[in-house]
């Protein structure tokens, strides 16, 4: 297989996935190369059941191979929220700015040992044929008192983690993918490739 398509709008997702594809020798094709693939209403209640939405919906109108991802941050102060709704936690403008600042209002006075958190990603591979398979990864941190770094996207410049003493905002891309949800969720997907695309890769 020589290219993929990723069932996503979400500019620092896709970034992501061309860099842990890249060493696989996998292009990345995303929703953002179409006009006219319509936003797939997410009504799951949990990210498995919007991840295969996503991946089912977008399989079908393109008749080929995708993966899609849905992802989202725990926290354990706040019950489990914004959790599946992380996108739209603030509101359905998919506002990162506003987002952070709500889990940060709702956070104050919580003391750092009870500000546990985690990323949660669930990556659905949806065939042309109805096949679907699904696989996750999930990265432990705590949630700051402000915002701190630059890179990455959503919810990262408040999400400490741990093992690298700095905010998932403050880590290169590399480092981001040496240790995200979404890097673990990918090398388990990438354990069971071959046999994902066995019969296909026979034909
Ligand atoms: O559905 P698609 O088109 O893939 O894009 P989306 O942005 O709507 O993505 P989700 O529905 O999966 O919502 C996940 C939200 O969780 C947050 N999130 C997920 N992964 C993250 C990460 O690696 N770093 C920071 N925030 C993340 C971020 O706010 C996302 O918008
Ligand atoms: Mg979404």
């Amino acid at each position: 297989m020589k290219r993929i398509i990723i069932a996503t709008k979400n500019k620092g997702k896709v970034a992501e996935f061309q860099q842990l594809f890249s060493k696989k020798g996998i292009d990345v094709l995303s929703l953002l190369a179409y006009d006219d693939i319509p936003d797939v209403e997410e009504t799951g209640t949990t990210f498995a059941e919007n991840a295969i939405l996503k991946a089912t919906t977008i399989a079908n109108m393109l008749h080929e191979t995708v993966i899609a991802d849905d992802s989202g941050l725990i926290v354990d102060a706040l019950n489990g929220e914004p959790g599946v709704y992380s996108a739209r936690y603030a509101g359905e403008g998919k506002n990162d700015q506003a987002n952070i600042e709500k889990v940060l209002t709702k956070l104050q006075g919580v003391p750092f040992e009870q500000r546990t958190a985690r990323f949660h990603c669930t990556l659905a591979v949806a065939k042309p044929n109805g096949d679907v398979t699904t696989v996750d990864g999930v990265c432990e941190g705590y949630i700051t008192e402000e915002p701190v770094g630059e890179n990455g996207f959503g919810y990262d410049p408040i999400f400490f983690v741990p093992e690298k003493q700095r905010t998932m905002a403050q880590l290169t891309k590399e480092e981001k993918n040496e240790i995200s949800h979404r890097a673990k969720a990918l090398q388990h997907l990438l354990h069971i490739w071959d046999k994902l695309f066995e019969k296909e890769n026979e034909s």
